[in-house]
């Protein structure tokens, strides 16, 4: 059976599930293509899916949703009625609505989704001072995703002939998604700048931007184009890119959440059948 796993990692967490995921259907032995869909330039205009039994989509969650950059590559997709598998990293927040709105997607560009999962991942913010779930994915989370390999690769090889069941359906419609989206930039009230530091023009951090807002040679982020994923900073071999503080945002966001960093390291990685 060949499955692609085609993921979307700005700072590299759904990219280490993306890669327990492809070890564990190898062992069960499948034919496994990983595609890195992060960079604008991997997200290619017609993607023939036919060569393939399944697709998993792998994504972080951005304020409750897949990031904007994709879900507006994923709308543009043709499934060809192939069978398709989510599964989502997040940083110990909110997922809820994100399985629901992404297999609406998914559906509406020819998929049949037949399963998803949610994992655990240091939250991208902690780059600025958080401290939301910083150790996750654990090995806790890895053997979740070993479980929702097998289960996948039963519902793709017809095995198991169960597709994704009911999930519980958002009431917040798009328009109020959107503002939450907006949200994110009363945290981070700097965007990636260099501030001055030096560099020495290497342009990782603009090559490995998912939404083509960095401008290495001005050392800043775009704000019309920036989507705060922070893979600019992860991207930078010196060091050179700073964000602010957003640690006292982090105490007000607990406090606002009636939740401590115990808490939300307390919740644990699901699978959804
Ligand atoms: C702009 C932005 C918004 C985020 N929104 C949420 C959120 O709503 N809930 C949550 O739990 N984590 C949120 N996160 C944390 C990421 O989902 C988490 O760190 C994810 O694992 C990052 O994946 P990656 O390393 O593959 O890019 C957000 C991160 C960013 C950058």
């Amino acid at each position: 059976m060949k499955i692609a796993v085609l993921y979307f990692s700005a700072t590299g967490n759904t990219k280490k599930m993306a890669d327990v995921i492809e070890q564990s259907l190898a062992g069960l032995g499948a034919q496994v293509e990983k595609i890195d869909v992060t960079v604008p330039s991997a997200r290619r205009e017609s993607m023939d899916f036919s060569g393939w039994d399944g697709v998993i989509f792998g994504a972080p969650i951005h304020s409750m949703r897949a990031p904007r950059v994709l879900r507006e590559w994923l709308q543009t997709l043709n499934g060809q009625g192939k069978k398709a598998a989510m599964y989502f990293t997040y940083g110990g927040f909110h997922v809820h609505p994100c399985h629901y709105s992404t297999r609406e997607i998914l559906a509406a560009a020819g998929f049949t989704v037949v399963a998803s999962a949610e994992f655990l991942g240091a939250h991208t913010f902690n780059r600025g001072g958080w401290q939301a779930v910083p150790e996750r994915p654990d090995a806790s989370d890895f053997a979740v995703a070993k479980d929702y390999a097998a289960a996948v690769y039963a519902r793709f090889s017809g095995k198991d002939a169960g597709v994704l069941g009911e999930l519980e359906k958002t009431d917040m419609n798009e328009e109020f998604l959107d503002a939450i989206e907006g949200f994110r930039f009363k945290a981070l009230t700097q965007l990636p700048t260099r501030n001055g530091k030096e560099c020495s023009l290497c342009m990782a951090c603009q090559e490995q931007c998912p939404s083509g807002a960095m401008d290495a040679e001005k050392g800043e982020a775009d704000p019309a184009l920036c989507i705060a994923c922070l893979g600019c900073l992860d991207a930078c071999p010196e060091d050179a890119l700073e964000i602010n503080d957003m640690s006292g945002v982090f105490a007000q966001r607990m406090e606002m959440e009636k939740s401590t960093p115990q808490d939300l390291n307390k919740k644990q990685s699901k699978i959804y059948l």
